[in-house]
């Protein structure tokens, strides 16, 4: 999917929404544990529950790998299930890869060839050598973490280097290397007074922004400072949506949940 679609949705949805997959079987409600397939049975409940409420959905890998063949199989019936069913969906592999390059090759086609993911978030310690090979996938977009929403971020990402803050310069950076429009970066929610500065390096990019909901982020001051002509935001919530609750119903108070950001989102878009 390219860019200018991705901004079509949103504009036709009125919603800038990525709701996160992240599903644990301690979670999720007992009776569908007795599924052949209880993974792919909750996530098809909540995307057939949700898809019009929301542009992305964003599994973490993690949670899928987490139950060895299993799981990936489940990753793998959740991302064909979108694309067979919802090809307007922007679907994100939230897998945080990144390697030397002809490893960060092999990850590439594993999430964009093989699971025909939209997109992976992608970790930029090792440097542009293991970034660029995701880069060289035409209409694919990789999603770099620039600042992230757990309290580690101030471990190192705001630390000065050179005196610049290390994640300002990773922004920075990031931009001279080839095929760097399909650049998106994570920011997280939790960070959302850093944004304003993000946006002074990186006015034009997606930002895919988790950490609203289970981490306290706030909707209001994310959008404030993070969002351009384009809206330029993906906001993800997994367990506010996906967990709110744990009986029959789960799938509708996932859409209730959902319906409740879609609005926010909305008005905001209205303003
Ligand atoms: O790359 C991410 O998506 C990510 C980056 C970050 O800085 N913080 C962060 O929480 N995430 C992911 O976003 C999701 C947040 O989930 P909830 O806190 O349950 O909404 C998880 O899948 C995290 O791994």
């Amino acid at each position: 999917m390219t860019t200018a679609q991705l901004v079509e949705q949103i504009k036709k949805k009125q919603s800038f929404l990525c709701i996160g997959l992240d599903v644990d079987l301690n979670k999720i409600p007992e009776h569908l544990l007795k599924e052949e397939d209880p993974i792919f049975a909750f996530n098809k409940a909540i995307i057939d529950a949700t898809h019009h409420l929301c542009v992305a959905y964003k599994p973490n890998t993690a949670f899928y790998e987490a139950y060895g063949l299993k799981g990936w199989k489940a990753l793998e019936k959740t991302i064909n299930y979108l694309n067979e069913n919802h090809p307007e969906i922007f679907t994100i592999a939230d897998a945080k890869r990144g390697d030397i390059g002809n490893t960060s090759t092999m990850y590439a086609k594993a999430f964009f060839e093989d699971l025909a993911f939209d997109s992976v978030t992608v970790a930029p310690y090792m440097g542009k050598d293991s970034v660029e090979p995701f880069l060289a996938f035409q209409d694919k977009h990789t999603i770099m973490l620039g600042l992230t929403s757990n309290a580690g971020a101030f471990d190192f990402q705001t630390k000065l280097v050179d005196g610049k803050e290390l994640y300002k310069k990773v922004l920075e950076t990031s931009k001279t290397w080839k095929n760097s429009q399909n650049l998106m970066y994570v920011v997280g929610a939790t960070k959302a007074e850093y944004l304003a500065d993000i946006r002074q390096i990186i006015p034009d990019s997606f930002l895919l922004v988790p950490g609203v909901g289970a981490q306290g982020g706030n909707l209001q001051d994310v959008c404030k400072y993070g969002m351009n002509d384009s809206v330029g935001l993906l906001i993800n919530s997994s367990r506010g949506i996906i967990y709110a609750s744990k009986d029959e119903d789960y799938a509708q108070v996932a859409a209730e949940k959902a319906k409740e950001l879609q609005a926010e989102m909305a008005e905001i878009l209205s303003v």
